[in-house]
């Protein structure tokens, strides 16, 4: 594959918003932007298979520097041909760097200018991992797009706290990019943070904007914030971050976040609802979100959403659906789950569309208005 750099293209702003089309071209293809990507932690996007992604237009898709050296490491898998010949995806790969996974899943850590040091969830094995360590393990994946390594603060956190670990993220940013190993394609994409505090946020973008990276994450947000605290964040950073290259939120997340998120011009998502609530059976729909197993589907023999035309929409009715989901039946989460990714998706397609018609704030009004983020 040529290794190129990984490039920004504005298509057009939304007349109505602060929404934008665009694409960005990497090393293993084109993504249309505002973009979902499917999260597959595992290197495997739960129960799906690549072609099942192709099918729905997954044009890029997340796996974990933090999960990939654990297991089943990133040695093994480099001498597989590295991660996209290993889960065999040869479209676009984005890889976060793993600090935001040592925080929410591994007990023991403990953070120093020099790393972080945690004990492993899967067998307690004493583990660490640097900006040097990420950058070598996802130059040994081959991901596309690479994250550098950063500290998403807890929240809600402390201005003195929030501003110590902003400062130390930029000087990680700045060993990442030291040690990047494949400077020519310069598929590394910084994390802006700074908590809710905007001076920090400005802060932040600032040190990291001025090292000149190919893209740029909002980090330290999708936390725990209210969703209005978590608009406001966006609201005064994503003006800071350079107009073209791409913009990354980083966790975000459900529809009415994903729309508000691409109105003040987000270009790229990422959320692991799809596949998480799709293992219980809850799939989001149109009229908004539907727990398939509740008994009230028993005898409908309806499709999940009547206005989706996705595989399982157009094949399967929610009785069968629920059936296999409380008989454990693996077929209804893989059901469930190609709808909720076909979902959002789709929806995607309907935001890119609607900034093609200079609309997308009409069409926010509509989705609300249906989706209402009402359960049925
Ligand atoms: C849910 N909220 C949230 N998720 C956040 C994430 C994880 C994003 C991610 C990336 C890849 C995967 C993979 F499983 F597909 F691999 C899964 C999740 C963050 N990641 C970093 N580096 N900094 C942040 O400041 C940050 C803030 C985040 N808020």
């Amino acid at each position: 594959m040529k290794l190129m750099a990984v490039t920004y293209e504005p298509i057009k702003t939304c007349k109505q918003t602060g929404a934008r089309l665009g694409k960005v071209h990497t090393p293993h293809g084109t993504i249309e932007t505002p973009a979902f990507m499917p999260v597959g932690t595992q290197a495997t996007v739960k129960t799906m298979s690549p072609e099942e992604l192709k099918t729905m237009d997954a044009q890029i898709i997340l796996s974990n520097t933090y999960h990939l050296f654990l297991r089943p490491g990133h040695e093994l898998i480099k001498k597989a041909g590295g991660l996209h010949r290993f889960m065999n995806w040869d479209r676009p790969i984005l890889t976060d760097s793993g600090g935001f996974q040592v925080f929410s899943l591994s007990e023991m850590r403990k953070i120093s200018e020099d790393g972080v040091q945690f004990k492993s969830h899967l067998n307690g094995d004493t583990l660490f991992l640097s900006p040097e360590k990420a950058m070598e393990i996802q130059n040994a994946l081959g991901s596309d797009i690479m994250m550098a390594f950063d500290e998403c603060p807890p929240y809600p956190a402390e201005h003195e706290y929030a501003k110590k670990s902003l400062e130390r993220t930029t000087r990680w940013a700045e060993r990442c990019l030291r040690s990047h190993a494949r400077p020519n394609d310069q598929g590394l994409f910084a994390i802006v943070q700074g908590g809710m505090f905007e001076d920090l946020r400005r802060q932040s973008a600032a040190e990291l904007t001025s090292m000149d990276f190919p893209g740029y994450a909002i980090g330290g947000l999708s936390v725990g914030e209210p969703k209005p605290l978590m608009y406001e964040v966006l609201d005064y950073t994503v003006p800071l971050l350079p107009a073209n290259k791409p913009r990354y939120l980083m966790g975000v997340g459900s529809p009415d976040a994903l729309i508000e998120g691409a109105i003040r011009g987000v270009d790229m998502f990422d959320c692991v609802l799809p596949t998480r609530i799709a293992r219980n059976g809850t799939c989001m729909t149109s009229q908004g979100r539907l727990v398939v197993r509740n008994a009230k589907y028993m005898e409908d023999f309806g499709p999940l959403d009547p206005n989706c035309d996705c595989y399982t929409c157009r094949n399967y009715s929610r009785a069968y659906i629920r059936h296999l989901i409380k008989a454990d039946e693996t077929f209804g989460i893989r059901l469930t789950t190609y709808h909720n990714l076909h979902f959002l998706l789709d929806l995607m397609r309907k935001v890119r569309q609607a900034i093609r018609e200079d609309r997308l704030g009409d069409f926010r009004d509509e989705f609300f208005e249906q989706y209402g983020m009402k359960e049925n």
